[in-house]
């Protein structure tokens, strides 16, 4: 496993965040070093897969990076004439994604497609997962991707959406902030490197409340939703579409 060291030595100056081949290199690294709990969410996503599968369904993983999600919903869909599609448009991801996806064997057929998912076409779906992808979108074009995945899904299907947050009351979002940066130095990050990354994530990740995902969720349609995990500032939410 390759581990990141990115931000490891002074740069001159920082360009903004991309998910190229140097990222996409380093990336289960990087995920699990900087994301408090995305082992349990894979985990739960597997999970969750076992619990609201449905035949001849669509299960998408939006944002698929190197596939952790889709590899997660395969294990655990036993149901009949399911089918997988991941999307992202990294090429560099799409690539390994591939690879990755053809070292394990299964029955469940997955797609993976180079391409944006705001211009994505969603139908018949048992499953969506968005894993920390929508807040990399533009916040104008948040809602229209979470109501099409509400019209997408059949009933009784769910989105599970994961996110990185703040909280609109300024002294317990320091204190969130500054837990994930302990949590980061705990796992090896030093100052320079937390710093550099957050200056590159400035202008490409923009996060919204719970309050706020919340609130759009149901204006998507979402009839319920709740959040099942929460760590820090990262959280993970489940939507639900009456069955
Ligand atoms: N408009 C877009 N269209 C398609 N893909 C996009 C777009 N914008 C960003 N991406 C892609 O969304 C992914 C976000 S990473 C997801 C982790 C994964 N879900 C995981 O469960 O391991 C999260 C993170 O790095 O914090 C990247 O691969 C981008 O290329
Ligand atoms: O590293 C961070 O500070 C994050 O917020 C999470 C993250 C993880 C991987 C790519 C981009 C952001």
């Amino acid at each position: 496993m390759h581990k990141d060291h990115i931000y490891a030595e002074p740069l001159a100056h920082i360009q903004d965040f991309r998910f190229d081949d140097q990222v996409a290199d380093v990336f289960p690294d990087m995920i699990q070093r900087s994301v408090p709990g995305y082992q349990s969410i894979i985990q739960t996503i597997g999970q969750l897969t076992n619990r609201f599968q449905q035949a001849d369904s669509h299960y998408y993983d939006l944002g698929c990076s190197l596939g952790a999600a889709s590899l997660a919903m395969r294990r655990n869909i036993s149901a009949a004439g399911c089918k997988i599609i991941a999307v992202d448009n990294s090429a560099a991801m799409v690539q390994r994604c591939q690879r990755h996806l053809e070292a394990f064997r299964s029955e469940v057929p997955v797609e993976v497609i180079e391409g944006d998912i705001r211009a994505l076409a969603l139908s018949n779906a048992a499953m969506v997962v968005v894993n920390f992808t929508l807040q990399f979108l533009a916040k104008q074009d948040r809602a229209s991707l979470l109501t099409r995945i509400y019209q997408a899904l059949k009933p009784g299907g769910i989105l599970l959406l994961s996110e990185k947050i703040i909280s609109p009351h300024a002294h317990s979002n320091q204190l969130l902030v500054d837990l994930h940066h302990d949590f980061k130095r705990a796992n090896g990050y030093s100052e320079l490197e937390i710093s550099q990354k957050r200056t590159a994530l400035e202008n490409v990740m923009q996060p919204d409340s719970i309050e706020e995902h919340q609130q759009r969720l149901q204006l998507a349609g979402f009839e319920e939703s709740t959040v099942w995990f929460q760590c820090f500032n990262f959280c993970s939410m489940i939507a639900f579409k009456q069955p």
